[in-house]
């Protein structure tokens, strides 16, 4: 490991990560790999997820195709250098700030989108002309085997590595020195990458979870509302970092609730709801028995059937759930919905904020200052309102999480960001030097002066007066300077004149 983590370093100094021509081929490159091996990458995510191709497709390869060719388009914009506003100690300089490459990337991959949540980050890295490391969870173990033969036959060999394996080998990778960390996963192996981060003070983007609630208010269209629920909940089986976790509203509306959901489920998945080819599976057995203990001693308003030999669990909904029970303590990251009855959106504001910060944040109503109202008095790492998952699709948005739920954003220009030092470049004449002599010792009350009134632009009368002096000084002597040069030009006229006078009367 230690001599690939050298390889990678080698390559990153060789300086051929950098330039802009290098980062669009192979983004180009990893754009034809996904057209060209489409078939593999889709029956290894399927294969791991228990997902039909075309979910993979819309749920992954489109987004990954999407961010590819928005980085194609706006990279030869982001690379160049911004100039920048100047200040009086700096107006005949030149200033710009240059977006250059971290160095050397680690990106530790997730297993429920295990595809795009891999790649996405990779392309940020490549775009900001880093060198990459890539770990894939071996939860999705076809995922991360399909990726280690793909990237190779694709990507530089040297610049952009994958090396597989579990919890041993990301805790050896972990003692080496990178120049970025980005995690995606739980918040307790968040803490433990940002702790062996820290060792080598290596800068963490830390993709995490939380449980992501939705409000549901009086006003609005629950049939609309419950099935744009259903979608986000039930989709990969509820593993969905941003799906919603728990519903808070009125108890007037619970039956209203479970009934359209249960309504919605049938619509999406049919009566059978194993036999549909939209309904996933647990990814294992471990993560299959955790959610089934969040179902003790609850109300199951529907669903709650499963099955161990295929890790099925079905589509379920628990009513008049208490905050404390267990169901309510931990992210469910599963297809488990708990409503939790408030009386109103105090109750349900005061819910969300006695709690971690979230991923996600939904709310329903057809009131529009309701749902800005939320906005402004809780925090998580995106909102969407009137609907769930979306914003997760604008690569405009910083994607992140805010306190437990992460740190750090990614996705279109955020990742660029992300991977890329803003390095200020301030470049000064060796001329002028009478100008700086405001800055160097001795100091005194007068340069002290003349520091706040140029940079605070704090104006008293005897320094303005003084510069008013020197402004017209300066004026009287391009002036005199411009009329020396006219008397000089008008006296060598008349000395021409004159002379040319005399020489034709002696002609005479
Ligand atoms: N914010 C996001 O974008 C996002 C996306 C997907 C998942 N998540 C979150 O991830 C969580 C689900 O994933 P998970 O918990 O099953 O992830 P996980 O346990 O599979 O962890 C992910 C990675 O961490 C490594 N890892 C696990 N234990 C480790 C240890 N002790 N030391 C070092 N490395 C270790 C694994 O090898 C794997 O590569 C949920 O909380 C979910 O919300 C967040
Ligand atoms: C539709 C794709 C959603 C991806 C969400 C990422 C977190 O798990």
């Amino acid at each position: 490991m230690e001599l690939e983590v050298r390889r990678v370093r080698q390559a990153f100094l060789s300086g051929r990560s950098r330039p802009l021509r290098f980062r669009l081929q192979q983004l180009e490159a990893l754009r034809r790999m996904v057209q060209e091996r489409e078939k593999d990458i889709l029956a290894a995510i399927a294969a791991d997820l228990c997902k039909s191709e075309f979910n993979v497709y819309s749920q992954e390869v489109l987004t990954v195709l999407g961010e590819i060719d928005f980085m194609l388009e706006n990279l030869p914009e982001w690379v160049t250098a911004k100039p920048v506003k100047k200040n009086v100690l700096t107006m005949l300089d030149e200033a710009y700030i240059q977006p250059q490459p971290l160095g050397v990337v680690l990106i530790i991959g997730a297993w429920n989108y295990p595809f795009v949540l891999t790649i996405q980050p990779l392309i940020g890295a490549i775009a900001a002309g880093n060198a990459v490391i890539i770990k894939p969870s071996e939860l999705s173990e076809n995922t991360a085997k399909i990726l280690a033969k793909l990237l190779p036959q694709y990507l530089d060999q040297d610049l952009y590595i994958v090396i597989n394996g579990g919890v041993e080998e990301t805790t050896e990778l972990l003692k080496r020195r990178f120049d970025h960390i980005f995690y995606t996963g739980n918040t307790a192996v968040g803490k433990i990458v940002m702790e062996a981060a820290a060792k080598h003070l290596t800068p963490v983007t830390l993709e995490l979870g939380g449980k992501s609630p939705c409000y549901i208010d009086k006003d609005c269209d629950l049939d609309i509302v419950c099935r744009r629920i259903t979608w986000g909940k039930y989709m990969n089986c509820g593993q969905t970092c941003i799906a919603p976790d728990y519903i808070l509203c009125e108890a007037s509306l619970q039956n209203q609730i479970v009934w359209k959901i249960k309504e919605t489920v049938k619509e999406f998945y049919g009566e059978n709801i194993k036999e549909s080819p939209d309904y996933e599976r647990i990814i294992n057995l471990r993560h299959f028995k955790r959610i089934l203990s969040l179902l003790e001693g609850q109300k199951i308003a529907f669903g709650g059937e499963t099955d161990e030999a295929t890790r099925y669990i079905a589509p379920t909904v628990l009513t008049d759930v208490d905050p404390k029970t267990k169901v309510m303590q931990e992210e469910i990251f599963g297809p488990i919905l708990p409503i939790v009855p408030v009386k109103n959106v105090d109750e349900a504001i005061n819910f969300i904020n006695e709690r971690e910060k979230p991923l996600a944040l939904y709310v329903f109503s057809h009131n529009h200052k309701l749902i800005k109202r939320m906005i402004d008095e809780t925090s998580s790492g995106g909102v969407t309102g009137n609907d769930v998952i979306m914003h997760f699709t604008l690569n405009s948005f910083p994607f992140g999480g805010v306190g437990s739920s992460g740190m750090g954003a990614y996705h279109g220009k955020h990742s660029f960001d992300t991977f890329s030092h803003q390095r200020p470049c301030l470049l000064k004449s060796l001329k002028r030097e009478g100008a700086n002599k405001l800055r160097y010792p001795p100091n005194s009350q007068s340069k002290v002066d003349w520091g706040k009134f140029f940079l605070l632009k704090r104006f008293n009368k005897e320094k303005l007066g003084l510069l008013l002096l020197t402004f017209l000084g300066i004026v009287a002597a391009v002036l005199v300077k411009k009329y020396q040069a006219v008397l000089r030009r008008k006296a060598l006229l008349i000395f021409l004149v004159v002379h040319r006078l005399r020489w034709s009367s002696k002609q005479r």
